[in-house]
């Protein structure tokens, strides 16, 4: 292989150079093979690394042309990568970091819940709100956490969910995860679901009702109004919401025991006097005298004196100052008749002898007859007090003479149901007067509500007894003492009363 002479070194000198250069090609060959197989591999074997260092932000975009290097197949998981990195350098753009440590320490500081918002541009959230779209997201803050959120594709593809949802109307939970929850989301979807259910009890309680209302929402409601209506319907004595004020000896006891026909009144069966002389024993022992009564019913007491004096009225007001007053007149002499014979009998100092004139004060025209005829400074009282549509005034004559008419006017009164009937009571002929018919139903009760017989149904003796005549001097002194007396009081009352002792 070796040539002589100038040619013959020139040939070995090219033949040296080719093979060296040969040589050369081959090594430089092998060497762009190796670098691409190292390359190559380097992608498939070290993605896992790769992806468990990403949210440090590491990830570097020189070594690591995402897009144009790494295989289709895991292209998407490296886009979702991209998400968490450029979360990351959100975060490390606020402050400046400069080691790899540094910033695994700031990211361990801030919560995946503040990275998605501000990257995935979700509006932020209350505490409440937030414990319902992600209770995992916030107990994400350990690295572990981290890794598994990266290293499980469900979690990222959640993610991804919640980037593109928008806020429903809890301001937070984009409702396909509410509705199927994951397990790690499971303490957020019960939160919901007690704040659904808050909400309608909160609607319960401000009487919006729905017609969709399950029957476990609607319970409550229901237990309430039974809970209602057993007090309601218990029977307990309560105090009353209507008096009979006034007058003595004008068929007050006739008034209240007749109203007790109706089934929503009731009433005690003896005067209280509870106002005048028994004020001291003090509103809880007046209440305990009244009868049991449902909370529907009105109980009515009746005390003829409580009108009399205006003290008593007030203590009346306060008691309650929508109480509803009832005064029943009569012709004002039969009225002085009347108690004279009552107070022969309940009197002491009166006997059997007292006569008429003796018990008027000697004459027509004396200062006990005026008390007894004035029905119209009383009933002026009651009027200043209370207000006048509180104020019902009936007579003796029209109770006596049509009750049913007289009692119907009471029910307008105190605003009843019309329940009157005229099957309830009768005309007595041996009486004189108006009776309960024992054979009704209703006659039970109002036998327990005042004096009466309760063979005949009557009242008893002591109201409906016959008057002794006046003498004619005596009479026509009344009658002229008294006349200023009912024209004043027609005049309170607007109208006029033709009693016989004035016609
Ligand atoms: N239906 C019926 N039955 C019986 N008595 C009736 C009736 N309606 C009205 N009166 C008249 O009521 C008078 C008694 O009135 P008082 O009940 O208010 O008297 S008391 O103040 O309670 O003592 C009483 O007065 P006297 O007649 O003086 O007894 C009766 O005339």
């Amino acid at each position: 292989m070796t040539a002589s002479g100038a040619d013959g070194e020139t040939f070995k000198f090219s033949m040296t150079n080719y093979r060296v250069l040969n040589i050369l090609i081959l090594v430089s060959l092998l060497g762009l093979m190796f670098d691409i197989a190292l390359r190559y591999s380097a992608t498939q074997k070290s993605l896992r690394v790769i992806i468990s260092q990403d949210l440090s932000g590491n990830v570097d975009n020189q070594m690591f042309p995402v897009e144009k290097k790494v295989p289709f197949q895991i292209r998407n998981k490296l886009k979702r990568i991209e998400i968490l990195k450029s979360a990351s350098e959100n975060v490390e753009s606020e402050t400046p970091v400069h080691n790899k440590s540094q910033r695994l320490d700031r990211l361990k500081n801030v919560s995946l819940d503040r990275r998605f918002s501000e990257e995935t541009k979700i509006p932020p959230l209350d505490s409440n709100k937030n414990k319902s779209v992600s209770g995992d997201v916030e107990n994400s803050n350990s690295s572990s956490e981290k890794k598994v959120l990266v290293q499980n594709p469900k979690k990222l593809k959640r993610i991804e969910i919640l980037k593109n949802d928008s806020v429903n109307e809890w301001g937070a939970a984009p409702e396909r995860i509410l509705k199927a929850p994951p397990r790690q989301q499971r303490k957020g979807f019960l939160s919901w679901r007690k704040r659904k259910r808050r909400v309608h009890a909160t609607s319960r309680s401000r009487g919006q009702s729905s017609a969709n209302d399950d029957d476990d929402a609607q319970s409550p409601s229901s237990q309430e109004k039974e809970g209602k209506d057993n007090r309601d319907r218990e029977m307990k004595p309560r105090p009353p919401k209507c008096l009979i004020v006034g007058f003595s000896k004008c068929g007050t006891e006739a008034l209240k025991g007749f109203l007790t026909l109706h089934p929503d009144i009731v009433a005690p069966f003896r005067e209280v006097d509870f106002f005048t002389n028994y004020y001291y024993k003090g509103l809880d022992w007046y209440r305990k005298q009244m009868p049991p009564s449902m909370a529907s019913q009105i109980t009515i007491e009746k005390t003829p004196e409580y009108i009399l004096t205006r003290e008593v009225l007030h203590r009346i007001r306060d008691y309650n100052s929508d109480m509803r007053l009832i005064v029943m007149i009569r012709d004002p002499i039969v009225r002085l008749q009347s108690l004279y014979l009552h107070d022969l009998v309940h009197k002491p100092e009166y006997s059997a002898d007292t006569t008429f004139k003796q018990w008027c004060g000697g004459g027509g025209r004396t200062a006990h007859v005026a008390s007894v005829v004035d029905y119209a400074s009383h009933i002026r009282d009651a009027f200043d007090i209370f207000s006048r549509r509180q104020v019902l005034v009936q007579s003796e004559e029209e109770l006596e003479n049509s009750p049913i008419k007289v009692l119907r006017t009471v029910e307008s009164f105190l605003g009843l149901r019309r329940a009157f009937s005229k099957d309830n009571i009768f005309y007595s002929g041996d009486k004189g007067f108006y009776c309960f018919n024992v054979t009704t139903s209703t006659f039970s009760k109002a036998s327990k509500s005042t004096q009466m017989n309760k063979s005949t149904g009557c009242f008893t003796d002591s109201k409906g007894r016959p008057h002794q005549k006046i003498a004619p001097g005596l009479l026509k002194e009344l009658v002229e003492f008294t006349r200023p007396y009912n024209e004043r009081l027609f005049q309170l009352l607007g109208r006029t009363y033709t009693w016989k002792n004035f016609s």
